[in-house]
């Protein structure tokens, strides 16, 4: 295959694809590495080099499938290659538990950044699509989380040149996704505390369970988190007009924190009830890969477990407007969870206020942009701050 013919055939795959957001840019290169024998194919391992008109470049993962007398195809759409070539150790596979064979594979159709591939109800492969050189957070995190309970086993990975490829990963049995359950309990007016309280149990493990694992020495002192959060509310009330009747409160929150010093570790990043599942009876995490806008640099860096409590606490006011259960409801699930977490909910906590803030703060700039709709949900959070705070 021509360098031309290479780049317009990973142009036409991708272009197809929900995961790629390069419509918007142009192609400014495809490379390709190592091809991998698996039995009767050849698994190429490829990449669509993308230039945007800001400066940015991306790279995309799209590992092709070339086999006698057929057109090449993304490996995702034929997926029992990745399984055999973990299998069969092929080079830049490693497996970490033995490797059933021949499972039936089945791309996963939902909304995904990445694209998983299940096999059978046994495990599965999510191929990183966007590429970054080096560890893979998501990797990284549940290697490390290995046994914990709260995060699904690894079984394997695919690395080239000491950069991430994919990930294998035990499949939960019977997922149900957080957020899709809680909204459903939120509508029927159902009690979730049983649930919320399991994941502020299963979350503190994770925390637990990174600490021992990944320890770090290192803090964040509240002014500089405040100076943080100042900054990115205030490129929100750029944005967004509305918020502007809010400053003073929001101001006043990050304002309690200047005096805090607080410890920081390795933390999930992007913590909410679409990253959990409930898989009989037991919560467990899942995507630890950290803000997907982050630089790799940001999302490996120690934070305050606290980031990752707001975020499953803003994900409860989600769920509670979706559902449109009373605030007693949305209060119970508080918490329940803080007490699950190990936290006394009725102990004042003003940095974890100042970190739901500034999450409220992201997400209605995240509404503006995406789903004006539900702008309501993060602006009336803000608008129940205390003035004085
Ligand atoms: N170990 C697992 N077992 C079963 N389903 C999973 C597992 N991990 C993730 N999922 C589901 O697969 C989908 C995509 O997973 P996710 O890791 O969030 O991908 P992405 O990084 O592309 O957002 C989600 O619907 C998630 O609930
Ligand atoms: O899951 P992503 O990392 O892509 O996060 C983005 O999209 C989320 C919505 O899909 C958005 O989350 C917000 O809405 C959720 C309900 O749909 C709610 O559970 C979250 O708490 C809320 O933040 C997230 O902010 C955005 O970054």
């Amino acid at each position: 295959m021509t360098d031309q013919q290479l780049r317009d055939l990973l142009w036409d795959l991708a272009s197809q694809q929900r995961w790629f957001p390069g419509r918007g840019g142009t192609v400014a290169g495809a490379r390709a590495g190592e091809a991998v024998e698996v039995h009767d194919a050849r698994l190429l391992p490829a990449v669509l080099e993308v230039a945007f008109p800001d400066g940015r470049r991306e790279d995309y993962l799209i590992p092709l499938v070339l086999r006698d007398g057929k057109p090449p195809m993304d490996a995702c759409d034929d997926g029992a290659v990745l399984l055999e070539a973990l299998r069969s150790g092929a080079p830049g596979f490693e497996a970490t538990r033995p490797i059933p064979a021949g499972l039936p594979a089945r791309r996963f159709a939902g909304e995904q950044s990445n694209t998983t591939v299940f096999f059978s109800d046994q495990l599965l492969v999510k191929v990183f699509r966007r590429i970054e050189p080096g560890i893979n957070v998501d990797v990284e995190l549940h290697e490390v989380l290995a046994g914990s309970g709260v995060a699904a086993e690894l079984y394997g990975r695919w690395r080239v040149d000491g950069t991430d490829y994919a990930v294998f990963l035990e499949a939960l049995p019977d997922p149900t996704d957080g957020y899709v359950l809680a909204c459903r309990h939120a509508r029927d007016g159902a009690d979730f505390t049983t649930h919320a309280w399991a994941l502020g149990e299963a979350l503190a493990t994770v925390h637990r369970t990174l600490a021992e694992r990944l320890p770090s020495d290192t803090t964040a002192s509240g002014a500089v988190l405040a100076a943080g959060f100042r900054r990115r509310f205030a490129q929100v009330e750029a944005e967004v007009d509305e918020v502007a009747t809010h400053s003073a409160a929001v101001d006043a929150v990050f304002g309690a924190i200047a005096d805090e010093v607080v410890a920081t570790q390795r933390i999930h990043g992007d913590c909410h009830l679409g990253q959990v599942l409930l898989t009989r009876g037991r919560w467990v995490y899942v995507d630890f890969e950290g803000e997907p806008m982050a630089s790799l640099e940001e999302r490996r860096a120690p934070d305050t477990p606290l980031r990752d409590l707001a975020g499953m606490l803003r994900s409860f006011g989600y769920a509670r407007a979706d559902g449109g259960a009373p605030a007693s409801w949305l209060l119970a699930c508080r918490r329940a969870f803080l007490e699950g977490y190990g936290l006394d909910p009725d102990v004042p906590n003003p940095l974890l206020t100042a970190y739901e803030t500034d999450k409220a703060g992201y997400e209605v700039s995240y509404e503006a942009r995406y789903r004006p709709h539900l702008m309501r949900v993060p602006l009336d959070f803000l608008s129940e701050l205390p003035e004085g705070a």
